[in-house]
């Protein structure tokens, strides 16, 4: 593939995503959006009240940051996003956009040449221990840790021919950071 505009940094609640996906966008200079700020009202309080979210509560959430993609890479502009993106459907709606109605991504009428969002994913994967013990520790957070089970049982996992890397959130930040690094020269 050749050289990506937008990096998605992925993995189940805790497992590092916005810290990890800030620090990229600082050292690349890329513009950095987090999917949490863009859930809707309605997500945030189901999954505040330990209800985990389903297609259709994550689907509508998905096209609006697909929307986001398309156009930052259409004016040019490189993106790291951190965003769960637990299922290849959900990672191609982020690509590709929706087009079957009645949801529909296209909000933005019709760009004078094809973009697209050529996606470099970062797959942050980790034990359920680590990860675990890493919520019960994050403060002032909308996300209960007791949902962290449904998220690893929705998870796919990317395989070929996703443009994916894999990196164990037991390695410390920096470790992290270099890794994705070395993997975009
Ligand atoms: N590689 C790491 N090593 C140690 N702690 C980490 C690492 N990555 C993230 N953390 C910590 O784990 C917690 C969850 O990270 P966070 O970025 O909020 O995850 P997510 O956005 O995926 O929910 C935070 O308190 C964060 O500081
Ligand atoms: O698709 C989902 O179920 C949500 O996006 C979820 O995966 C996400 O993890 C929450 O928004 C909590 O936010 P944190 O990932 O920051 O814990």
């Amino acid at each position: 593939m050749a050289a990506p505009n937008a990096l998605l940094v992925m993995g189940v609640s805790g497992s590092g995503k916005s810290t990890v996906g800030a620090l990229l966008a600082s050292e690349l200079g890329w513009k950095f959006y987090d999917a949490d700020d863009y859930h809707p009202e309605e997500n945030r309080m189901k999954m505040q009240k330990g209800i985990a979210l389903n297609d259709k509560d994550r689907i509508p959430w998905l096209c609006k940051l697909h929307d986001i993609l398309r156009r930052d890479v259409a004016s040019g502009q490189h993106v790291v996003l951190a965003c769960s993106a637990l299922k290849r459907v959900y990672r191609d709606i982020l690509i590709q956009g929706k087009d079957d109605a009645p949801l529909k991504c296209d909000d933005l009428g019709k760009e004078e040449k094809p973009v697209e969002v050529k996606l470099l994913v970062v797959h942050l994967t980790g034990s359920f221990d680590i990860i675990s013990g890493r919520l019960l520790r994050r403060k002032d957070h909308f996300m209960p840790p007791e949902l962290l089970q449904s998220q690893f049982d929705t998870l796919e996992t990317p395989s070929a021919p996703e443009n994916f890397i894999q990196i164990n959130v037991d390695k410390n930040l920096s470790e992290i950071i270099a890794t994705i690094m070395e993997t975009l020269k």
